[in-house]
């Protein structure tokens, strides 16, 4: 296991330092929990995601991901079970170049609104090598597939 990237974590002006930085909850965690970070005026409120609404939660850090590596932000198995509260375009995509603010895109999937509370860990974001390809346009090699998918194969037996 590849376990000694370091990341570099620039906390931006609105991010709470009492949240700390990503952190690993267990020993063989695979990913590292993100908290909501608000701005001071907005964390007494949180913010409300109704039912099927979609929101760009604020980490309050900006990171450099080595080359060679992304973030991927993946949603909380228990939140989504219990809310329905899941990340919109999962995996998110951290690219190494990215110094922006990191955000989680959060839906509301369930039927009741979803209070997001300031420090709230809403999402884990897991480091992985990336495999650059070139491109080039040539003919395709024949396969048995060939052309069938999207269930060519069938069911079951
Ligand atoms: O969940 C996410 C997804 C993306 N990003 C940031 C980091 C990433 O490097 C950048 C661009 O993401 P992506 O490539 O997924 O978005 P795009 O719609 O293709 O935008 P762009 O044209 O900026 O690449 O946005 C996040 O903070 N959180
Ligand atoms: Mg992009």
């Amino acid at each position: 296991m590849l376990n000694d990237v370091a990341i570099a974590i620039r906390p931006l002006a609105h991010h709470d330092p009492a949240l700390g930085l990503p952190a690993y909850a267990t020993a063989g965690a695979a990913g590292a929990d993100l908290r909501a970070s608000f701005a001071p005026e907005s964390r007494a409120a949180g913010l409300t995601l109704a039912p099927g609404a979609r929101a760009l939660v604020p980490t309050g850090l900006s990171m450099a991901v080595p080359e060679g590596f992304e973030a991927q932000i993946r949603p909380r198995s228990g939140l989504a079970l219990r809310h329905g509260l899941t990340v919109a375009n999962a995996p998110g995509t951290i690219d190494s170049d990215y110094r922006g603010e990191v955000k989680a895109l959060l839906v509301n999937l369930g039927d009741a609104p979803v209070l997001i509370a300031h420090g709230d860990r809403v999402a884990q974001m897991v480091i992985a090598p990336v495999v650059r390809a070139t491109f080039a346009a040539a003919d395709l090699d024949r396969t048995r597939r060939g052309e069938g998918g999207f269930g060519s194969t069938g069911v079951s037996g």
